[in-house]
Parts: C-alpha cells; structure tokens; sequence
C-alpha cells in the first residue's frame, strides 16, 4: 500500500490494515467539519483560541515568504547576500567568517536540522567560506565549545527568539557581549555583530539591534513551525536564499496535497489517521522516528518538539480536561546506528511501539570523483537494505522469541532536495495539525513549558536569595548544597 507525490512517498503496508478499516476508523473519528478546518489553516486562518490568534506558518511558504518578496531582494535575502558573498564586513573591517545561531526549541531545531541536512545543496557560486554554528542550551556548555573557535571580530550572532525574551537565549547572549571585549565595543558589537530575528520587534529596538539587521516574523507563527519564516536563516545561509525557497516549494507542494487528495493517497492524513488508530485501538503510546540517512539525525529531536509540544495535551480546544490519549511520546535516533545500541530492545524487548522509518533511496554525492561517489551510493544501497530488513522483521517477526507486530510507516524520497526535505517536514506538521483536529485539542499552545518556566524562576529566586520559599525536602537540601 503505497502514495507517490511529487517529492515524498508512503508505504503504509506493514500497518497492517487495509483501505476498508483505515476508512471505517477514519469516519468514525474524523469531525464532520474536518475539510472546512483544515481550509482554514492552509489559509491561515485556523484559529489558536487560548493565545488569542490565527496559525499562519503555512503562509510563510507562499504569499508572506521571505524570500519572495520584491524579486528576493528583501532584507533577508540582503542579509543572506551580504553574509554569503563575503561583502558583510565585522566593526575593524574584516570579512565575516562564522555565524553563531543562539536560540533554543523553534528557534534553534529547525534551523540545525535543515542546514545540516541539506548542506550539499549549497549554492555553488560562492566562494566566500561561511561556517555556522548553533548554541542553544542555558547551561553555557555550547557556548563553551564554540568561543574558542571563532573570533568577535569575524563572527556575525544571531539572537534568534521569537519572543525575545527566553532566558536561555539571553543567558548566551549575556555571556557573549562578556567575551567580545576588549576586541570590540558593544557598540561595534551591535552596529555589524548582531542579527535579531523574533516577532517582538520592541525588543529588538531596545535591545539595540540597527534596523537593517532585525528579521521579523509573525507572532501567529508558532516557534516549532517556524523555520519556513525568518528563523529558518542559518538553512539560507548555509544554502543559499534561492535554494531555501526550494525548500519552501516542496513544503508548498505538500500544502497542496494535504489539502486536495482523498483519505487514501493523502500522506499526511493517513499518517495521522494511522497515528490515532495505534493510540486508541492498539494502546501504542511511543513511535520510533528512524531515519536511515545521516542528514537527517536531527529529523527526531525536531519531530519531539513538533508533535509532543503541539499535542500532549489533557485540555480541550476549550480548555476543558479530557479523558482519553492524546499525542504519543516521540524518540528515536539515526536508524543505522540505533541497530547498534536500541534495537536489541525493539526487536525483543517486552515494550510495544510504532515506528517511523524515513529513508533516501538514492544520493548523487556531489564533490567527490567518481570511484569515491560510486562508494557512498553503495553505502545508501547498504543502508536501504538495512531499513527493509528491520522494518520486515519488526512487523513479521521470527518464530516464538521475536514477536514482530510492531506496525510502521516507511516514508521515503528519491533524493534528499530541499524540495523533498520540504514535503517531508510539511507532512508531518500537518499529520499534528490532522491528530490535534481528531483529539480536539489546540495543538498550537504550549502552558505546560510555560508553568516549568514560572516554577524555575521561583526556584532561581529562592537560590539568589531574593525570594524566601520552602520548598520539597529534596529540593531545598539541593538549594542548601549549591548555596552554602
Ligand atoms: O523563540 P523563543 O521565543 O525564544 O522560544 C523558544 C522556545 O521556547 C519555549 O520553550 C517554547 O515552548 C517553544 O515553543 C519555543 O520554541
């Protein structure tokens, strides 16, 4: 059982269920109005009723791009030219070697998984040398790692924040303004060191940031579908403006797809229909993501905040609670090397999942002679073969000590283009969109990130002092250790 489109494929065979009960199932738990909602949100004007506004990334892949507009001749893809030719010169006068993307969540996830899984795709008429690096995490580890290996006086920093306002991210940038002197003046810094991108442009503006270098975005962007918009620049960076809109053609084209074809030839839909059938019916409340390409690595820690951000939720479009599952928890890792570490578990372990493989069929391997090329597509034959034969033995299993009966989906692409990396991406936002619609919740909040946030302020207080709280006994012999 298998659905072609232009840039992505779905063989949902080892599913185990034919076209009669994947309708049956899907009448039963597909709202009436399922047609008009998902409408709506091609159009951008599906309705986020908690935060008070419309979705609308998916117009970042057409009439609100930004590299659309004005033949391409925007700020962002000025950005990108400058940065990409080697014209963008640093406060003293040298050319910008590096940029340091610092964001975390939307703002960083996206970003990484795109630059690096279509870094071959670069534009080839630059020569200018353009290295890009991401920090994200509050703990300083990342930054520790990449200081070292640039220099202020060459180095460009995105503060990438839809917010603005994101500890973690300010935390970074608090310590980089510390490490840029005495090479540079948070003058200087600021006047040819600094990229903002958010939707707070208030913030931007106090922050500092010259206009000609603030990339705004929507607020009705939501930071997990955000890398089509402004936040996606390290991919244009990496790759080229010209070649992030191809990128965006392919999410396109998948807009298009979702929003036309019938329940049975519908990638997203199936996925999603799928997806809830192995929730509700077969108690399955885990799906393995499993890339069989080494571009795609970062396909499953992207994919955690996409559909576990949008759906683990036990509140109702209303707010009401609800009763039944919702989103399951999303893992998984690069598929050849997990036969070497987890899979021992999912071929025999006593734990049930679903499973996600993701494979490229084929990969031109561009730069390298024709001997070296003809070895690395020998190598994706070798990991292809990998993919079917695990996929095989996790559904039929093998005699009494290997159960099998694991169902999966395989979605593949001929070669990873930005256009199918695109269609890929966009299939799955709108399996969450698809699940979030069938569970009726608001897939496109998140207040469960935004109490941890409140309660780890109160936490920061108590351990500065300024606020007087007892807490848990656990919690407070651990604030007596870090503070005495
Ligand atoms: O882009 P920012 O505003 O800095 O937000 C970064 C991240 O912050 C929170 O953790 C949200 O739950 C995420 O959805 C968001 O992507």
């Amino acid at each position: 059982m298998q659905v072609t489109t232009e840039y992505l494929n779905l063989d949902y065979t080892f599913q185990g269920l034919d076209a009669d009960a994947i309708e049956a199932f899907a009448a039963k738990r597909l709202p009436k109005n399922f047609a008009q909602l998902r409408e709506q949100l091609l159009q951008g004007e599906y309705e986020n009723p908690s935060e008070g506004r419309k979705v609308t990334h998916v117009l970042n892949r057409s009439r609100h791009s930004v590299v659309a507009a004005a033949g391409g001749r925007n700020r962002f893809s000025e950005v990108v030219r400058l940065l990409r030719s080697g014209k963008w010169s640093g406060a003293t006068g040298k050319p910008i070697t590096d940029v340091v993307n610092i964001g975390v969540g939307g703002s960083d996830l996206g970003p990484m998984m795109g630059s690096f899984a279509l870094k071959e795709f670069a534009d080839d008429n630059v020569n200018h040398k353009l290295n890009v690096h991401f920090v994200s995490s509050m703990d300083g580890g990342q930054l520790y790692a990449v200081l070292p290996i640039v220099d202020p006086e060459t180095t460009v920093f995105i503060i990438a924040s839809k917010s603005f306002s994101t500890i973690d991210t300010l935390a970074n940038v608090d310590t980089v303004k510390r490490w840029i002197k005495p090479a540079l003046t948070e003058e200087q810094w600021l006047a040819a060191h600094v990229i903002g991108v958010s939707s707070n442009n208030e913030a931007m503006n106090d922050f500092g940031i010259p206009a000609a270098q603030q990339l705004s975005f929507a607020d009705s962007v939501g930071g997990r579908y955000s890398l089509w918009s402004a936040i996606g620049l390290p991919i244009a960076l990496s790759i080229g403006a010209n070649q992030f809109a191809k990128m965006l053609e392919g999410a396109r084209a998948m807009d298009e797809h979702f929003g036309r074809a019938p329940l049975l030839e519908n990638i997203p839909l199936l996925l999603a229909v799928l997806g809830v059938y192995n929730r509700e019916e077969r108690g399955l409340n885990n799906v393995a993501v499993l890339p069989y390409d080494g571009r795609l690595r970062y396909l499953p820690s992207y994919l955690q905040q996409l559909d576990m951000e949008s759906n683990g939720k036990q509140q109702d479009r209303d707010g009401k609670p609800i009763d039944y599952p919702t989103g399951p928890i999303i893992w998984g890792g690069f598929g050849p090397n997990g036969q070497h570490a987890f899979f021992q578990h999912l071929h025999q372990g006593y734990d049930n999942f679903a499973a996600d493989f993701v494979a490229v069929l084929h990969r031109k391997a561009p730069g390298f002679n024709a001997d070296v090329q003809q070895g690395l597509r020998q190598q994706q034959t070798l990991s292809i073969a990998n993919c079917l034969a695990h996929r095989r033995l996790m559904w039929f299993g093998d005699g009494d000590r290997y159960p099998g009966q694991h169902p999966s989906n395989l979605l593949f692409v001929d070669e990873l283009t930005p256009q199918s990396f695109g269609a890929l991406i966009a299939a799955y936002e709108h399996k969450v969109f698809a699940q979030g619609v069938i569970w009726n919740i608001n897939s496109f909040d998140q207040p469960g990130v935004e109490l941890g946030k409140k309660v780890a302020k109160e936490v920061l207080a108590v351990i500065e002092g300024t606020k007087h709280e007892t807490f848990d006994e656990s919690t407070q012999s651990m604030i007596q250790r870090l503070t005495q």
